[in-house]
C-alpha cells in the first residue's frame, strides 16, 4: 500500500492523488500506476477541475485512473489471480478493469466516495464476479522517506569501525 501511495505522489491531480500497485501470488510487484492524463495529453494543457458547467472542461472525461494504468503498465503477461493495492476504492469503470483482467483481490485504503452510485455499482460487480475486497489498516499512519539516511548510516558505520580499530590497538 505504501508503494501505491508513493506512486500517487506523481499524480498532477490537485485534489485526489490515487496510486495502485499490483502484486502476484508471490507478492511480487507486477504493475504500478497513478491517475494521470493519457500519454501525449499534456498535464498542463488539460483541465484538472471537476466542477464546471461544461463537462468538457473537467478532468472526468480525460483522466486515466490509477487502476487502469497499473494494469496497462504490467510487466507480466497478465495479472490473473493478482491482488491490487489501491489508495481509493475502485470506481465502477475500474471495477470492470479489475474483473476483466483476472485480479482476484482489491485492498483499498480510502472509501470516501462509498455512497456515490459509481461505488455502489462497483461493489455490486465485484461481489457478483467473486473479487474479494478489504480495507487496509496500516500499522503506522506515516512513513518518512529520508534520502540522507543512507549517507548518515555510512558515516555511523565508518565511525564504529574506526572506534573498533582504536580499541584493538
Ligand atoms: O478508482 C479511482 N481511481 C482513480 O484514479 N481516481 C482518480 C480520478 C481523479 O483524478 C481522482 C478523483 O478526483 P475527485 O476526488 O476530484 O473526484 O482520482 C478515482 C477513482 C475513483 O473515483
Ligand atoms: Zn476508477
Amino acid at each position: 500500500m505504501a508503494t501505491a501511495f508513493l506512486s500517487a505522489q506523481r499524480s498532477k491531480d490537485p485534489r485526489t492523488q490515487v496510486g495502485a500497485c499490483i502484486v502476484n501470488e508471490e507478492n511480487k510487484i507486477v504493475g504500478i500506476g497513478y491517475n494521470g492524463m493519457p500519454v501525449g495529453c499534456h498535464d498542463d494543457e488539460m483541465p484538472w477541475g471537476r466542477d464546471s458547467d461544461n463537462i468538457l472542461e473537467t478532468k472526468q472525461l480525460y483522466v486515466c485512473h490509477a487502476e487502469l494504468n497499473a494494469v496497462l503498465n504490467k510487466n507480466s503477461a497478465d495479472v490473473k489471480n493478482c491482488t491490487i493495492y489501491v489508495a481509493l476504492f475502485p470506481c465502477n469503470e475500474c471495477a470492470k478493469v479489475v474483473i476483466q483482467s483476472g485480479i482476484k483481490e482489491v485492498v483499498y485504503y480510502s472509501d470516501k466516495y462509498k455512497d456515490k452510485p459509481e461505488f455502489v455499482a462497483s461493489k455490486k460487480m465485484l461481489d457478483m464476479a467473486g473479487v474479494k475486497y478489504r480495507q487496509h489498516i496500516p500499522k503506522q499512519k506515516q512513513i518518512l522517506i529520508d534520502f540522507t539516511a543512507i549517507d548518515a548510516m555510512t558515516g555511523t558505520n565508518v565511525k564504529e569501525v574506526l572506534k573498533a580499530d582504536q580499541t584493538s590497538f
